[in-house]
């Protein structure tokens, strides 16, 4: 059974008991969503991230979401890709492709990863072009606050230093309001070059959600949430703040540990 609570601001917050529980959880989240946008809008334009995510995604695989999912309306994007080939171990469509996109009937056209043979700004630019393109179709949404794309579901990880997307803490790219898409050249983990969803895009999402496991991280999910006053570091995670959208945490216990109890309800 998951704790769940709602952290002023934060977004809500659902703690698991196992990885287990919270990949069945994380599944019927992202179906639900899907289910939704497609109702709503013909059409699920998700964002991804690498790491642990596409791991904890795994369910999505199996019976019942590989059956009732309809795939052939999803449109992949990612929130951020190592400026690497296709089939380099770090490439983050690899790891997607590898554990998830393969074993479910997604259409290959709706694939949208960035061009890799590309310099880390040219793939930047050209990858938010592509967005701009399905915008003007409305594959993806357009924000009503801002000119930003408006992604039904952007899934995101937490590294320890409380990065997300490829923004790491006080890099300038955490500066960027007019590109939609930008590049780093200097990324502190390996591999350094890189393309991210700047936060303007990331905070028009319809639904934003930070998934993250393990105590290695439990020090940024508390500096990411919970109240550290005015003083506090301000990391990457915090600045995750959807205007419009639904901010939502699935976190292990590990991941929660340092978390205020009371953020916590049954
Ligand atoms: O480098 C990256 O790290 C983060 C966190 O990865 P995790 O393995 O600690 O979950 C990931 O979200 C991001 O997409 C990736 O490029």
């Amino acid at each position: 059974m998951a704790l769940s609570g709602d952290q002023k601001d934060r977004g809500e917050l659902r703690i698991h008991e196992s990885l287990d529980e919270l990949q069945t959880d994380l599944a019927d989240y992202i179906a639900e969503i899907s289910e939704t946008s497609v109702k709503e809008r013909g059409v699920f334009a998700i964002a991804l991230s690498g790491g642990s995510l596409i791991g904890l995604m795994g369910k999505l695989c199996e019976a019942p979401y590989n059956k009732t999912v309809d795939w052939s309306k999803w449109y992949i994007f990612w929130a951020d890709e190592r400026v690497v080939a296709k089939n380099h171990a770090d490439s983050n469509y690899k790891l997607a492709k590898d554990g998830l996109l393969s074993k479910v009937p997604i259409v290959p056209s709706h694939v949208h990863s960035i061009n890799d043979t590309m310099s880390a700004e040219e793939a930047a630019d050209d990858y938010e072009f592509v967005i701009r393109q399905l915008v003007k179709t409305r594959v993806v949404n357009v924000s009503e606050i801002s000119d930003c794309p408006k992604f039904d579901l952007i899934l995101l990880g937490l590294g320890p230093d409380g990065h997300v997307a490829s923004m790491f803490p006080n890099h300038p790219a955490l500066n960027e309001r007019e590109e939609w898409v930008t590049f780093i050249t200097d990324s502190p983990k390996p591999p350094p070059e890189r393309i991210t969803f700047t936060l303007p895009v990331i905070n028009s999402a319809s639904n934003v959600a930070v998934v993250v496991t393990g105590d290695s991280k439990a020090e940024a999910v508390r500096l990411a949430i919970d109240d550290i006053g005015p003083e506090g570091p301000l990391i990457p995670a915090r600045m995750v703040q959807p205007g419009k959208g639904k901010l939502l945490w699935f976190l292990d216990k590990p991941a929660a540990s340092k978390l205020e109890a009371s953020n916590l309800s049954k």
